[in-house]
């Protein structure tokens, strides 16, 4: 078997290991009979990553002698939905796997969220492995048990915390993502910089083109953030506090999810938390925490690196400052109705910020829907 990168993910009885390396999804059936020997395997996996990957993941259990049923769905948001839970859900129990038995999310964080959601609710909980395909699944969703489906009053608002038993990250499967997805995925490689390292922020802005071009510094950013986000799961698993962080750019993020109806065409997940998190810099910076250097730098960078950073480059508008609110109140974070924020003092200094005032957030989107299509907006 090959030497992947190995980040641990301490967190006792649930503890489990994120494996990073290229060919790593021929090496499955061994690496899954050495967690599970004998399980079978129900496979949740979307069309696109079938097409493309299904049949050398098969050829690996195969080998390992495990035996596995696949369940395919539609690609995009648009799966993260009550109905396709269901289905996913019923198809499961078709297979009659047991609680004994492994689930395997085989594709982005889209497939991750909604199998590990159907892992934990199917026969109350079965065991689950998290084989990410997507930048953005290698480096945050696969990891750290969030697992869920939108709501249409906002994003991942049914779900359940669930870790997974194994995460196997095979960085030569990214070769397939498309570009768009693949710079989607740099949003979140990013926010751990922005977040509490700006000495990877740094490297990033030097080393960006070759962690797109799939050279060593891809693998070295994928592991950076794994760590991290390893990290702040081992000190905090269910949010109560540290958490939060990893949630930079995602309030106003998810809301522009909502109001553009999970529309992978218009908007995907890591696009929205780019806009998102140059609003969280310009908010910080409009309320005196930082320079205004700051949310310049940010922008420059993700816009560098070919992401959306402003509000008006949503395809077909961002809706209205209202609606934006409605969807903002609804975030998980709202407690006994104060917004919760992801702000900052600076690049790699973000913080927590309670009891936000929703008037001053409504007038800071009324702005910059205002000044929409307007330089430096
Ligand atoms: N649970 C968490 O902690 C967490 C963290 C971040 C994001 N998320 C969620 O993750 C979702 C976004 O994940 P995503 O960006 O991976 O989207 P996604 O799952 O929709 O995948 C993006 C697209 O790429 C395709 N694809 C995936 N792997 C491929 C490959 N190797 N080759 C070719 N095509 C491939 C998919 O079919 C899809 O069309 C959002 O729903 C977001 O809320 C969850
Ligand atoms: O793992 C976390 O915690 C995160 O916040 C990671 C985010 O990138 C991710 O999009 C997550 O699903 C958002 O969580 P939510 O609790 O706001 O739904
Ligand atoms: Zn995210």
């Amino acid at each position: 078997m090959s030497q992947p990168i190995v980040v641990p993910v301490a967190l006792g009885a649930r503890s489990y290991e994120i494996a990073i390396g290229p060919g790593l999804l021929a090496e499955a059936g061994q690496r899954i009979s050495a967690l599970a020997p004998k399980a079978r395997l129900a496979i949740v996996t979307d069309a696109n990553v079938a097409a493309l990957h299904l049949a050398t993941l098969t050829a690996s259990l195969d080998a390992a002698g495990l035996e596995h049923q696949t369940i395919t769905v539609a690609p995009g948001e648009a799966s993260k939905s009550f109905a396709t839970f269901a289905e996913v859900c019923e198809g499961l129990i078709a297979t009659r796997v047991e609680r004994g038995d492994l689930v395997v999310a085989f594709g982005g964080g889209v497939i991750g969220d909604l199998a590990g959601f159907a892992a934990a609710a199917v026969r109350r909980g079965m065991r689950f492995v998290q084989i990410p395909t997507s930048l953005l699944a290698q480096v945050d969703s696969s990891v750290g048990g969030k697992t869920g489906i939108n709501s249409r009053h906002g994003k991942n608002l049914v779900g359940a915390f669930h870790q997974p038993s194994l995460v196997l990250a095979d960085t030569q499967v990214l070769d397939t993502l498309s570009r768009r997805e693949f710079r989607a995925g740099y949003a979140e490689v990013a926010k751990y910089g922005l977040i509490n390292d700006a000495p990877f922020f740094h490297w990033l802005e030097n080393n960006w083109q070759d962690v797109m071009a799939g050279g060593p510094a891809r693998v070295e950013a994928i592991a950076t953030s794994c760590r991290s986000k390893a990290g702040i799961v081992a000190r905090d698993e269910t949010e109560t506090g540290e958490r939060a962080l990893l949630n930079l750019g995602h309030t106003f993020g998810h809301a522009l999810e909502a109001v553009t109806g999970y529309n992978s065409a218009r908007l995907v997940h890591g696009e929205g938390v780019s806009i998102g998190m140059v609003l969280a810099h310009e908010f910080s910076a409009r309320l005196g925490l930082c320079s205004q250097e700051t949310p310049s730098r940010v922008a420059a960078h993700l816009a560098t690196a070919g992401l959306p950073t402003r509000i008006d480059q949503v395809p077909g508008g961002a809706g209205t400052a209202g609606e934006l609110m409605n969807a903002i109140l609804q975030d998980k974070k709202v407690k006994r109705g104060k917004l919760t924020f992801i702000l900052t003092h600076g690049i790699g200094e973000s913080f927590i910020a309670n009891d936000v005032d929703p008037s001053a957030v409504t007038g800071f989107l009324e702005e910059k829907l205002a000044g929409a299509g307007k330089l430096g907006a």
